[in-house]
């Protein structure tokens, strides 16, 4: 390459033939071309490569990055958050400077009237005062005598403390002038070191007492002046002068001045004329940091109920910078308290998270399982022991996904046994198979009458748990973990989950005795480990009984349309209480859950775990995989458990009631029902009075009218026995050899239900088809397993109910 080839900013080599001069030369001529920065000189004689331009560059770049995280870091929320609240504080230092003096003065003011009050006794004589106003001379004399005793005390206490201080200048005083004088007229080498060394530490307390004197003489001031600003500052609720912001600022925080001010813009007259009035609003409990969002307690005025705030909800949360949904005023302990709970902007628009037992762990369901997130950010446990779910919403809201935790949390208590029944095609709960000990879904009726079996079982084994508890030592009354472990006993926990339950209840045949076992299951089987979950797209009360909706002691309310439906899931009331699932946004909602009955809380706001199932992704298969080995585990079985059989102790209804008449003459039929269910409550508890009307036309006793109400006379129920006990003689040719004991028990839910004739005839519904279990038809001469497969049960022999 030849020189005029070369480029201008090449460096000759020494190859080229250039001798070192003229290298120097070229090089000096040459000029480099840099992508230095315009307007600075560029760096002609060092390469870009070389150590300082790197490091000058590194500098650089670490200096913009620097600026770009300081960049960040300012338009962060928390620096917003500061940055608002600093630029408020700056605004209102002259108003707080105002303010602080002001509460200074009333502070000394407070002080010196407390004193007054303390030294003449201003509260006992103004006790005194009233007392005599009032012609009280006991009480006058009571307060007059407190004076005296009190002002003698007083004095007792002043001497005391006297005596004290004489006793310690008299015992130290001797000591100190010992002390001084010798330290006058020894030299301290001339003394001894203990005595030197005492002297030493008396100079050095003395040295640090001599320099923290002034510090102490000038804090003392400033200290007063905030003890002063303190005890006078506002005491009103609602007044804080030191960190509440204006509305420009509520993304941040809501507290009592903002709630007060949002109230009083509500439209309600008899709070507008409270607040025109000049009244200041009562917090029980001051605006706090509950969860995720801010929990307050208002005792509203006269004239004003917490359903009247909780029907403008939309309007307080418009005044308060909130969505609805964030807003949630209910109604406290009393009408007239206000439960005002407001989330933080936005935190509810993010999801639960993972399901807690998503990867490992194990379910107690006496403990409960977790599933969903309460408003303030909390894991709620649902409950299943001791009570029963109505899981409700419009279609595709989460209701069979919800429902679906809960069983995935259920199937990981190696002790519980699982039902489902899907009155419908969906496949939600295929991947529980494995870990069912029955399933079945389906649109057609065969299924729609396994879930009447299924009930009609659970009716049976609650009977068969009440006898096994009656016989448990100290008659335990409900089934506890500690009886559930006791694997001979059978108490383990069942939970049995209809999922579109309105299906069956509306069913044209069979939708009437489901009702009525349902509702008796709901009632009664919560004590005996039995627990039944509901779900349904149709809260209404010709879907689901008014009896259910009234008695499920879980509601859960996904998006409703209406107040019908949000009472019918939560209970009646609710929606007037401020308690509304119809303020959850169809699909925006999707997964969050108005609850009532999962904690102690009048409700939660639920936002409800979700484990996919859908689309492709299984993430409940892995779970149930866990769940079967967790029951091999423990040596259980997902098939019929061993079940301890008791023999149905004769129940004499006509005995009883003769018993519970505690010898009166009359009984009131209700007072009756109440005795006899606290006498056997296995037995009795849920009787109707046509419940006992019927029993008693057995024996041919018919309750009468006394003073306008229904009785029971015992002359009756004394005949009655008589009568019994005459037909019963041995010489009694038709009922030879029978006596009561032996008549066989008329099982309590016999009067509600009559025979199904229909019972064996041929089922076409799908059951465990994708896990090749055979499927449950009459054909192959099986039923499901149910607790009737126990050998030596009833119903074992021909699958009819008994
Ligand atoms: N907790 C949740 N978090 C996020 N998404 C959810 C949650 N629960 C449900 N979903 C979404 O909502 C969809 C519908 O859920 P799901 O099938 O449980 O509704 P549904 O109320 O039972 O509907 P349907 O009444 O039609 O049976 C799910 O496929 C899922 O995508």
């Amino acid at each position: 390459m030849n020189d005029r080839e070369k480029p201008m900013n090449a460096i000759p080599t020494p190859d080229d033939g250039v001798s070192g001069a003229e290298l120097e030369r070229k090089v000096y001529d040459a000029e480099f071309v840099t992508d230095d920065a315009p307007g600075r000189a560029p760096n002609r004689l060092r390469p870009p490569w070389s150590p300082r331009t790197l490091g000058a560059r590194r500098w650089r770049h670490a200096f913009a990055s620097l600026v770009m995280a300081a960049v960040l870091l300012w338009r962060s929320g928390p620096m917003v958050r500061v940055r608002s609240v600093a630029a408020y504080r700056v605004r209102k230092i002259p108003q707080d400077v105002a303010r602080l003096v002001w509460f200074v003065l009333r502070g000394n003011w407070r002080w010196l009237v407390k004193f007054w009050t303390w030294a003449t006794y201003a509260d006992l004589r103004a006790d005194a005062r009233r007392a005599r106003l009032a012609g009280d001379a006991e009480a006058r004399r009571a307060a007059q005598e407190l004076i005296r005793s009190d002002s003698q005390a007083r004095w007792a206490k002043v001497g005391i403390c006297l005596h004290r201080i004489v006793v310690l200048v008299r015992v130290l005083a001797p000591v100190v002038i010992v002390l001084w004088a010798l330290d006058s007229w020894v030299p301290r080498g001339d003394m001894w070191p203990w005595l030197a060394s005492v002297y030493n530490g008396l100079d050095a307390v003395w040295t640090i007492v001599a320099a923290a004197g002034p510090a102490v003489i000038y804090t003392l001031p400033v200290l007063l002046l905030v003890a002063a600003a303190f005890e006078g500052r506002d005491k009103t609720p609602g007044v804080g002068w030191l960190v509440h912001p204006d509305r420009d600022d509520a993304d941040s925080w809501i507290d009592e001045r903002m709630i007060s001010k949002a109230l009083a813009h509500l439209g309600i007259s008899p709070l507008n004329q409270f607040f025109k009035d000049g009244g200041v609003l009562a917090y029980t409990v001051p605006a706090r940091k509950d969860g995720d969002g801010t929990y307050a307690q208002v005792r509203l005025p006269l004239g004003v109920t917490a359903d009247m705030v909780a029907s403008q909800r939309p309007k307080l949360a418009a005044n308060l910078g909130r969505a609805a949904l964030e807003t949630w005023p209910t109604k406290g302990d009393e009408d007239g308290i206000l439960d005002l709970w407001v989330a933080d902007k936005g935190t509810l628009n993010g999801g639960a998270g993972d399901w807690p037992l998503l990867h490992d762990g194990q379910v107690d369901l006496f403990k409960g399982v977790p599933f969903g997130l309460s408003q303030r950010g909390l894991v709620i446990n649902a409950p299943l022991i001791g009570a029963n779910w109505l899981i409700g919403g419009r279609p595709g809201q989460g209701k069979s996904a919800c429902l679906r935790t809960i069983l995935l949390g259920a199937a990981l208590d190696p002790t519980a046994e699982l039902w489902v029944y899907v009155m419908g095609e969906a496949p939600d709960f295929e991947p529980f198979a494995p870990r069912l000990m029955r399933y079945r879904m389906g649109m057609d009726d065969a299924v729609a009458e396994a879930a009447l079996q299924a009930l009609s079982d659970l009716l049976d084994e609650m009977e068969r748990r009440g006898r096994v508890l009656g016989q448990q030592p100290g008659r335990p009354p409900k089934v506890s973990r500690r009886l559930a472990d006791n694997r001979s006993l059978g108490l383990h926990p069942i939970v049995c989950a209809i999922d579109e339950c309105h299906e069956l209840f509306q069913h044209p045949k069979y939708g009437k005795q489901a009702a009525e076992m349902a509702i008796r299951l709901i009632k009664r089987g919560r004590k005996y480990g039995i627990v039944l979950l509901l779900a349904t797209q149709s809260p209404t009360k010709d879907s689901i009984p008014r009896e259910i909706t009234r008695n499920v002691s879980c509601g859960v309310a996904f998006s409703v349309a209406d107040q019908i439906a949000n009472d019918g899931l939560l209970g009646s009331g609710k929606y007037r209480a401020g308690i509304r699932a119809t303020d959850l946004r169809m699909n925006t909602d999707r997964g969050t859950c108005v609850a009532v009955g999962v904690t102690d809380a009048t409700f939660e706001l639920v936002r409800t775990f979700y484990i996919p199932f859908e689309d492709g992704i299984d993430d409940v298969s892995p779970v149930v995989t866990r769940a079967v080995a967790l029951v091999e585990e423990t040596g259980r079985a997902i098939e019929a458990p061993h079940r301890l059989e008791i023999e149905a102790a004769p129940v004499d209804h006509l005995a009883d009631i003769n018993l519970v008449m505690h010898g009166e003459r009359r009984v009131r039929t209700q007072v009756v029902l109440s005795r006899l269910a606290e006498h056997n409550p296995a037995e009795y508890e849920g009787w109707s009075p046509s419940d006992l009307t019927a029993t008693l036309a057995i024996d041919g006793v018919r309750p009468g009218k006394s003073h306008g109400v229904m009785v029971i006379r015992a002359e009756d129920i004394a005949d009655a026995l008589t009568r019994r006990d005459d037909s019963s003689l041995p010489d009694d040719g038709e009922r030879d050899g029978e006596t009561t004991g032996t008549r066989g028990v008329l099982p309590a839910y016999s009067l509600t239900r009559s025979p199904r004739p229909d019972v064996g005839k041929p089922r076409t519904g799908r059951a465990n088809a994708a896990h090749g279990k055979p499927a449950e038809t009459p054909e192959s001469g099986t039923r499901p397993p149910s607790l009737g497969d126990i050998p030596g049960s009833p119903g074992e022999s021909d699958g009819t109910p008994p």
